[in-house]
């Protein structure tokens, strides 16, 4: 029983948590929970639907009115409680991660971290929410533009990060006065239902964070999307869904916030340090397995250094560890599910039919099921689909360009604007390519660019807003104007 491999049994919630309650079952049945490392079923969670959707917004909205009203630092105390909380029951979280999700421990401890940052930054920013006093053109009046939290927020997540996708959403909305319906992946929902049994132990009120389980997703996200109450929709995605709910939101004019897909370019200009560059691509392109939207897509290398580092990164990527992401030392785990080791197939096939080589890996990993070889593929031309569409696995496209303006061009001719990496020494080049990017993000001379005081996000088809950082707060707030007229004049 995986249960017992959590210090604390009682963070293992099969169940749903509505207006403060854990509901086991439902009417509709209970979805399994997959351990992407070994097939195994490790839950069975109950099927939310439409009315249990509405309970859980009824409930988020009957919190609302005195979760607005609790005082800013009272609501921070209680987030910094969660914070604490989390930081003790972190190897249980990342065990949990690691159980659902796949990835490597040692990775999933850090998404732990990475998500508990998003706790204690939007604890601290609760108190610092402000309004301004606006210069008035009458002295009878006073105008003031005040910031008041939106109401309730639907966050619907994805999988790959299954605690700091749920935090990045939760703790600003909570932070900001907000109540949240969560809608973690069905894929990965334990993480979010164990942060939410801490969240009830450090004291948030019932209702305030409510989390939906089960695989019947169009059905919950066709309440949360349409029902009235739900004020503000935050998704993390894909395009074509995040496309969806937009469409889906318009009829009750939610403010919504979207992470979508990216298409992340990574340059190396030919001036880089080559070391730097090489455990920045394998910082940019494994992390989590390939499985992030950040992940580097495409890398491209400037003609004096492509053999080089293409060598050495074919190296590198034989050596990798590959196992069950609970297994001392793996660095590589599975894939989330079948569809997605296929789909690399697919992409691989068509790009070796194309003339491309494959330098490292290439094929199903010999352990079988969802691992993967990390791969290392060159002579990738941009018209392939392995430089087109989100690869979201361990395998690194390689494609050599000879002019800076080369690459740009190369970077920008895709519909998703997400991240782009660039490697160079040289300063001037490095602020020309920057900024002529077309992207929310840009990593220079690094292949890590999260964490939480950083606003995440992304320009064309990639999202809408930001995440994180001061900026991530605004997005859960609501300026209200108040002209004050009929000042007496002063004697
Ligand atoms: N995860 C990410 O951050 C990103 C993923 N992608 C790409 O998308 C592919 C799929 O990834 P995934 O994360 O599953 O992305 P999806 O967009 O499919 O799912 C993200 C979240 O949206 C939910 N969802 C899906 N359809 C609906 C719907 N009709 N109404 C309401 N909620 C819905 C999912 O629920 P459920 O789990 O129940 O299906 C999940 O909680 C990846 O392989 C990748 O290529 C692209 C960019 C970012
Ligand atoms: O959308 C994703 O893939 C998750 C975000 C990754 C990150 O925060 O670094």
């Amino acid at each position: 029983m995986s249960r017992t491999l959590l210090q604390d049994p009682g963070l293992w919630k099969e169940a749903a948590l509505i207006g403060g309650q854990w509901r086991t079952a439902t009417p509709h049945g209970h979805s399994p929970l997959i351990n992407p490392a070994d097939g195994a079923v490790l839950a069975q969670l109950p099927r939310c639907q439409e009315a249990e959707t509405t309970e859980a917004i009824n409930a988020a909205q009957a919190a609302w009115g005195p979760w607005r009203r609790t005082p800013a630092r009272q609501r921070a105390a209680l987030l910094q409680r969660w914070h604490e909380l989390i930081t003790a029951h972190r190897e249980d979280l990342a065990t949990l991660i690691t159980l659902e999700e796949g990835k490597p421990l040692a990775e999933a401890r850090a998404e732990v971290d990475y998500a508990n940052g998003f706790v204690r930054w939007f604890a601290e920013e609760a108190q610092r929410v402000r309004g301004d006093l606006i210069p008035a053109g009458q002295d009878s009046q006073r105008l003031l533009a005040l910031r008041r939290p939106v109401g309730v927020c639907a966050a619907i997540t994805p999988w790959n990060f299954p605690a700091a996708m749920v935090t990045r959403k939760a703790a600003p909305a909570l932070a900001a006065g907000c109540t949240v319906v969560v809608k973690p992946a069905s894929q990965t929902p334990l993480t979010a239902l164990a942060l939410g049994e801490l969240a009830h132990r450090a004291g948030l009120p019932a209702g305030v964070y409510n989390v939906l389980t089960g695989a019947d997703t169009g059905r919950i996200g066709g309440v949360l999307t349409r029902h009235p109450a739900v004020r503000k929709l935050t998704f993390t995605g894909s395009t074509e869904v995040g496309r969806l709910l937009l469409r889906q939101s318009a009829d009750t004019v939610k403010k919504c916030s979207m992470e979508l897909g990216g298409n992340a370019a990574l340059i190396v200009l030919d001036d880089a340090d080559p070391d730097r560059a090489v455990e920045g691509i394998l910082h940019a392109k494994f992390r989590n397995t390939g499985q992030s939207c950040i992940a580097a897509n495409r890398v491209l290398v400037q003609a004096p250094l492509h053999d080089t580092l293409a060598r050495r990164l074919a190296e590198r990527c034989r050596a990798l560890r590959v196992g069950p992401g609970l297994e001392p030392g793996v660095q590589i785990g599975p894939l989330i599910d079948d569809a997605a080791v296929q789909r690399l197939e697919a992409l691989l096939a068509e790009a070796v039919a194309g003339g491309a080589t494959v330098l490292a890996g290439g094929r199903r990993h010999a352990l079988g099921g969802r691992f993967f070889e990390p791969t290392v593929v060159a002579g990738v031309r941009p018209d392939m689909q392995l430089a087109r569409e989100e690869v979201f696995g361990p395998v690194l496209p390689l494609l050599r360009f000879e002019q800076d303006d080369e690459a740009i061009a190369l970077a920008n001719d895709t519909e998703f604007g997400l991240a782009a990496y660039l490697f160079s020494r040289d300063a001037a080049r490095i602020w020309r390519t920057a900024e002529a990017l077309e992207t929310g993000m840009v990593g220079v001379n690094t292949g890590l660019i999260s964490n939480e005081v950083a606003p995440f996000g992304g320009v064309k088809q990639s999202g809408l807003g930001r995440e994180g950082s001061h900026l991530g707060m605004a997005e859960y707030l609501e300026t209200q104007y108040v002209c004050w007229d009929g000042l007496a004049p002063a004697a």
